[in-house]
């Protein structure tokens, strides 16, 4: 479903990001992203987003190359994608309901399949109840339930997480991972960037390790011992 060709990212003469990376991943794959600080996991993750198109290798995206997308279609690119972030980036001045029928308002879809999956996808994260709270009323975990349950509103191919724990505290973070599992049960391919070792540890899902641009390690069920 995702393959990077010989990807390679120079930002300028002293910082080269990504050096000639090749990385196959399936559909249905839970894959966690790992690496010191620096190393190129964010650079890995504008690539799929498509904030940022290398100039080198190719990275086809279920079928697409999309270093060769012309500007018209990457919004309907984007709208495969559902993108997690640690900050949860919610729009505070709208109530959590709201946070998730934007982005089905926003595509056209019908008031009818706005309300249906909206509701369906606040129930499965476990927010039956909150929909007329405003995000500042929420806890941190709750904040991000709403950012997950806004990035599957779309029903997306891929489900991208930047650090989504990095706010929480242990427990809430184990809940949250226990719901991007229960996500990739149900079929959603994911890709986490995560400097928390336990829970990749505890999850034993692959883990890709970068390092100064490079795939140092790809490991079927691995783990990851941070030194940061
Ligand atoms: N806009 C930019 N201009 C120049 N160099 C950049 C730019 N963005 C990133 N870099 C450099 O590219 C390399 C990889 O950065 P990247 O942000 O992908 O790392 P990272 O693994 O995500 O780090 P972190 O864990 O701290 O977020 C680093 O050397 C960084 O300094």
């Amino acid at each position: 479903m995702i393959t990077f060709n010989n990807v390679t990212v120079q930002y300028d003469a002293s910082h080269t990001a990504l050096r000639g990376v090749n990385i196959h991943i399936d559909k249905g794959e839970f894959v966690f992203i790992v690496g010191a600080s620096g190393a190129g996991k964010s650079t890995f993750v504008k690539i799929l987003t498509h904030e940022l198109v290398p100039k080198e290798g190719s990275v086809i995206v279920n079928g697409q190359d999309i270093t060769r997308l012309s500007n018209s279609k990457v919004p309907y690119y984007r709208r495969k994608l559902g993108i997690v972030f640690q900050d949860f980036r919610l729009l505070e001045d709208k109530t959590v309901y709201e946070n998730v029928a934007f982005v089905l308002r926003v595509t056209g879809a019908k008031s009818r399949e706005i309300r249906e999956r909206t509701s369906h996808v606040l129930n499965l994260v476990g927010l039956r109840g909150k929909e007329n709270e405003m995000p500042s009323k929420l806890s941190g975990g709750e904040q991000q339930r709403v950012a997950i349950a806004r990035a599957l509103a779309n029903q997306p191919l891929l489900l991208i997480a930047d650090e989504p724990t990095g706010n929480l505290d242990p427990n809430t973070s184990q809940e949250i991972m226990d719901l991007f599992s229960a996500i990739n049960h149900m079929g959603t391919t994911i890709i986490m960037v995560t400097h928390n070792q336990d829970l990749v540890n505890a999850m034993h899902k692959r883990v890709i390790l970068i390092d100064e641009g490079h795939i140092v390690s790809d490991v079927e069920k691995g783990g990851y011992i941070s030194h940061v």
